[in-house]
């Protein structure tokens, strides 16, 4: 677990909201827009210090309805000032914890999740300034006069909050554009201006920012889909299946369960192919509800190009364990005509149980032929089957 404090804005006016006041306390289910944003940083273990930056003349209010909601967590507020980036820089004069990581968020962005938070806390113990960004999916054109440039999208990302960084670090950036008049849109890009690398911590397309009036009714349609998906009363186990084929090609590694197999084809796909981990974190996620690995790794993205399947299996793992479940047990099937895979069973086992860190007594693997029928039987490619029974804890 890595500790680290969160400024989170609300000092803003939200004038493209068009609302005749702060949006932040427009109401989204029922609910201040604040509330929601708050009560993410409030529900994470990782987060030690919450400053909220309000408006001066709003302080009252916020106050009253810090007050009276279910935030659990001390809330220090502090009075921004005519621009965000003034905001921010009240916001980190009022940090006292100046040895972590200081998280900088939007108010107006309440649908971030705790695993970005935790990736990109993890990547800022790392590398000192992070934030979250998403690939831009539209085409974008640079209007210079009556003039249109062409942007190449595959450079290009879409900055979102938190963004996150050490604490003198930020510190600094923000006291030199100060002295230098230099105002930029968000914290990274000061930063950036001190010639420091700012890494991306890839982000999820939910989290928006609530900007214009058909943001509320997409945040209104997105908290009631949430509330459609949740399972008020989840059941003490939930049960999962993967399954998955990759072709077996000449010129490819032969990676099973996390294991270099000695073959002479190797298995063909976007990622390293591992046909085993892949079903396994099919299972997983298809135990919480959550989709399949396509879903939150698309072989559209470049990210994922050779990628580590141990590397994919872990993220999900975290995913689950946010959902509050651990592993009951979990029993596989390779099914492969070749290689003979009688000698890598206890290795993949131990490598398994070693990516979700639980005891290897809880993981089965076997593997069959198909007595020479069909696909497999034919070696063209390799199948993979899972079940898993994951267990909630927080109902025991
Ligand atoms: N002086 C400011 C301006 C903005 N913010 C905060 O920064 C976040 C992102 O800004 P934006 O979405 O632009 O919010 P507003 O400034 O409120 O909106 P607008 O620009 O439409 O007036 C918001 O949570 C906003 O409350 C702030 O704390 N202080
Ligand atoms: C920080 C930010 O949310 C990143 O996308 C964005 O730049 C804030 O801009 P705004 O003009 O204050 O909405």
């Amino acid at each position: 677990m890595i500790k680290y404090t969160a400024i989170i804005l609300a000092a803003g006016q939200g004038k493209r909201m068009l609302a005749g006041r702060n949006k932040q306390f427009l109401l989204i289910d029922q609910q201040p827009l604040i509330l929601h944003t708050l009560s993410v940083f409030d529900a994470d273990d990782w987060c030690e210090e919450i400053v909220l930056v309000t408006n001066e003349r709003e302080r009252s209010e916020m106050e009253a309805l810090l007050a009276s909601s279910p935030i659990n967590k001390d809330v220090r507020l502090v009075d921004g000032g005519a621009e965000r980036q003034d905001s921010v820089f009240e916001g980190l004069k009022a940090i006292r914890h100046t040895e972590l990581p200081v998280f900088i968020h939007d108010g107006a962005r309440p649908f971030v999740k705790a695993d970005r938070l935790h990736e990109l806390a993890e990547c800022t113990s790392e590398k000192q300034a992070a934030l979250l960004a998403v690939p831009v999916t539209d085409t974008i054109k640079q209007k210079q006069g009556n003039h249109l440039t062409t942007l190449d999208r595959k450079t290009l990302w879409a900055a979102q909050t938190p963004q996150a960084f050490s604490y003198p670090l930020i510190h600094k950036a923000h006291q030199e554009a100060r002295e230098r008049g230099y105002y930029g849109t968000d914290d990274a890009s000061l930063v950036e201006q001190l010639g420091k690398e700012v890494a991306i911590v890839k982000g999820s397309y939910d989290n928006i920012k609530l900007t214009t009036p058909e943001d509320l009714h997409k945040a209104e349609s997105y908290v009631k889909n949430q509330r459609e998906r949740k399972v008020e009363d989840p059941s003490m186990f939930r049960i999962g299946q993967g399954f998955d084929v990759h072709q077996l090609t000449e010129g490819r590694k032969c990676i099973i369960g996390g294991v270099e197999i000695p073959y002479e084809k190797g298995l063909l796909g976007h990622s390293d192919a591992d046909v085993l981990l892949h079903t396994v974190a099919d299972a997983c996620l298809g135990a919480i509800g959550e989709g399949d690995i396509g879903k939150h790794f698309p072989d559209t993205d470049a990210e994922f190009k050779d990628a580590d399947s141990g590397k994919l299996l872990q993220h999900v793992w975290t995913i689950v364990k946010e959902r509050g479940y651990t592993l009951g047990n979990m029993d596989c099937t390779v099914i492969a005509q070749a290689p003979k895979m009688a000698p890598y069973i206890e290795e993949i086992q131990s490598n398994i149980a070693r990516l979700l860190d639980v005891e290897v007594g809880r993981i089965n693997v076997k593997a069959t032929t198909t007595e020479k029928l069909g696909f497999t039987g034919r070696k063209e490619g390799i199948a993979a089957q899972a079940v898993v029974l994951l267990q909630n804890n927080q109902q025991s």
